[in-house]
């Protein structure tokens, strides 16, 4: 990728007006979506710190725009190639880098992005970084203050260690004698909270209780990097805000026996001052009446007898008996070098390491399926898996799956 692509020439070059000509310095690409729209991606120096930019040029307008960008974007290294996944994402694929942080997404024009759009009144590019791998949608997990959600996480997590992992979440509560600060929460002053609100960092937040709670997009991302089934522990209006985001997730409404009781388990966890109690109580009237509103909840678990529930939310959650705690087999990583052809059959992408002046017949291809890529941004786009391609005598190319 020492040069600009041949279509960075021939497709822009006559459309460019004079003095728009891009400067190729070896690390940018462009892409064409739709019949007006060219996204420029690459390395910028800002504040002398190298980031990726990008840019789009609007042939309609012949002007250039600079995109409001969302997400966790990849740190640049040595090169990178990118192709466009049908209408709506761009794959760009980072040289040398392994991959566990080189496949990458800038979504253009995805139901999260159209709806930025609309919110900020400008054009929106949002990145997601590619995990390999199955992985299971985020489990959201709400229901009155006291029921026994942590307890039923508690003992799934401790059960299951390597299929789960905690999103800890962001309060502005003090913390309780037991809790530790970036295990249970990360606490927070609420003024810090609020501005990691405004620069976009939360993919959920609400005022519960007297105090701010909230998922930070980073929460959820460095679940999936592990390659665990994430459980975010989060209230109703959580829930609601999840629901409309781009994260898909399966959603359950954990019920008490009957009032009386949440009452008492409440009381008896003794965390709480009676005021508080008392505001957790009213709070909770509301919230059961908001675990029914339709659309919302996939599953509703009523937590009487504790371990019939935690069976029942294993049930659910398609863990019977015969599941034993199974480690999720590390890949093997790839190592994509800084120079390498991208193209794509399908939803399948070919990646071609061979430097063209060796090059031996598909020496060292790899294939990425993208066909059951689920979530993206703001997060993870999971669901990749990555294929060794090996090339037969025949010709005719054969595959091993590497993860
Ligand atoms: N099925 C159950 N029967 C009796 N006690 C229970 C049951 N489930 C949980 N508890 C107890 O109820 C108390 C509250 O449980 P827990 O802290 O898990 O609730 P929570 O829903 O996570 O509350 P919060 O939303 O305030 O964090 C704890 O003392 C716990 O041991
Ligand atoms: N909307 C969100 N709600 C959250 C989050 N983390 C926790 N919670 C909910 O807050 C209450 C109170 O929790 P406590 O630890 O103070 O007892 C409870 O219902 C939690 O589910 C969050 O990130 N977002």
């Amino acid at each position: 990728m020492g040069e600009a692509p041949a279509f960075f020439d021939d497709d822009l070059r006559g459309d460019f007006p004079n003095g728009l000509l891009l400067k190729s310095k070896g690390c940018e690409t462009a892409i064409n979506i739709g019949c007006n729209k060219t996204y420029v991606i690459g390395a910028t120096e800002k504040e002398s710190a190298c980031t990726i930019g990008v840019r789009i040029f609007d042939k309609s307008t012949s002007k250039w725009v600079i995109p409001t960008v969302l997400g966790t974007k990849p740190k640049p290294l040595g090169g990178h190639s990118a192709i466009a996944l049908d209408e709506d994402r761009i794959l760009v694929i980072k040289g040398n880098s392994t991959s566990d942080d080189c496949f990458w997404f800038l979504e253009v024009n995805t139901a999260f992005v159209r709806e930025q759009k609309t919110r900020l009144g400008t054009e929106v590019v949002a990145w997601s970084k590619g995990v390999i791998g199955e992985s299971e949608k985020p489990i959201v997990i709400s229901g009155p203050s006291g029921v026994g959600k942590g307890t039923l996480i508690s003992k799934l997590m401790e059960e299951f260690p390597s299929m789960f992992g905690f999103s800890v979440s962001h309060t502005t509560r003090a913390p309780r004698n037991n809790e530790k600060n970036g295990v249970h929460y990360h606490f927070t002053e609420r003024s810090v909270m609020e501005k990691d609100i405004k620069d976009e960092k939360f993919l959920e937040f609400a005022a519960v209780h007297g105090n701010l709670y909230g998922t930070s997009i980073e929460a959820v991302e460095v679940v999936t990097d592990r390659r665990k089934r994430c459980i975010l522990d989060i209230d109703v209006q959580g829930a609601r805000s999840v629901r409309a985001s781009s994260l898909e997730a399966v959603f359950i409404f954990v019920c008490p026996p009957s009032f009386e009781e949440l009452e008492k388990r409440l009381r008896s966890r003794g965390t709480e001052t009676e005021e508080q109690i008392q505001k957790r109580l009213r709070n909770a009237k509301a919230e059961l009446e908001q675990g029914n509103s339709p659309g919302l909840f996939d599953h509703i678990l009523v937590n009487d007898d504790l371990n019939k529930c935690y069976e029942n939310l294993k049930k659910l959650l398609g863990l019977g008996d015969s599941v034993k705690t199974t480690k999720i087999p590390v890949p093997k990583l790839v190592q994509i070098p800084p120079e390498h052809i991208v193209s794509k059959i399908d939803q399948k992408i070919l990646i071609n390491c061979t430097v063209p002046e060796q090059e031996k017949p598909a020496a060292n291809m790899f294939m990425l399926d993208l066909s059951s890529i689920k979530g993206g941004a703001p997060g993870r786009t999971r669901g990749l898996s990555i294929y060794a391609v090996e090339p037969s005598t025949n010709g005719s190319i054969g595959s091993e799956m590497l993860s």
